[in-house]
């Protein structure tokens, strides 16, 4: 039997007072990849946002790795972040510091203590994304591609069961994002679920997948034609 990893039933996403999406019923089962596209403005961030805690599930109901969204406390969310990898167009990447110390940064934060571990789990997600010989390089000193290879080996530090993209290719060339899909398709064929928000067509051509897309205020699942 499959594992649904995120079940959202009769949802409604707001900013502020406006009603960005409503009606939004949708089931994610362990080891899928799914997009979810749309027009700028369309909603797909504030989807991911409700889904990482950073807005609040107020009308509907909605399960993600083990957490009620509707019943979220503020001090459930760092629990839930860890059990969910994030990525982000802009990497954010801590600039005052080499990959290796980013890594060993977010693993402190999520309570891990005895150094042997930390260093053999940074050394295996940097060899996943294929950057195990540039740890000791600062961002800076990485191409953009680099960078959001990196910012994905972190996503993946704690094993999560969920990993949300939200334009991880956003800020990259038509190669580099080939580059970075293939790492995050990588990810996906060894088992890994994959929420990823994109307005790349190209991409989805390239690598078709279950598709959402937000539109008139909707979420529906689409046929790669008519995309
Ligand atoms: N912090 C905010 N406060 C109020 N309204 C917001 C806020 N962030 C986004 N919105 C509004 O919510 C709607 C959805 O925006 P959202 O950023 O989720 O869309 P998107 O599909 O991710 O767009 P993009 O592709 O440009 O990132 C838009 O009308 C936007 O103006």
């Amino acid at each position: 039997m499959s594992e649904v990893v995120l079940e959202l039933n009769e949802v409604a996403i707001y900013q502020k007072d406006n009603l960005v999406l409503s009606e939004v019923n949708l089931t994610i089962n362990k080891g899928e990849f799914v997009y979810l596209i749309g027009k700028t403005g369309s909603g797909k961030s504030s989807f991911m946002k409700t889904l990482y805690g950073d807005l609040p599930l107020t009308k509907g109901e909605g399960k993600i790795v083990d957490y009620d969204l509707k019943t979220l406390k503020e001090k459930d969310i760092p629990y839930l972040r860890r059990k969910l990898g994030i990525v982000f167009q802009d990497f954010k990447l801590l600039p005052d510091r080499s990959i290796n110390d980013n890594l060993l940064f977010v693993l402190k934060a999520t309570g891990w203590k005895e150094k042997p571990k930390m260093t053999a789990k940074i050394n295996e997600v940097l060899d996943k994304v294929g950057m195990k010989t540039k740890g000791f390089k600062f961002p800076h000193e990485l191409s953009g591609g680099e960078q959001q290879r990196v910012a994905i080996a972190r996503a993946l530090l704690n094993d999560p069961e969920l990993i949300l993209a939200d334009e991880p290719t956003g800020n990259l060339d038509p190669q580099t994002s080939v580059e970075v899909m293939k790492v995050l398709q990588e990810i996906n064929k060894s088992g890994r679920t994959i929420l990823m928000a994109t307005h790349d067509y190209a991409l989805l051509l390239k690598y078709p997948s279950k598709t959402l897309k937000c539109d008139g205020s909707k979420v529906f699942e689409v046929v790669q034609k008519s995309v």
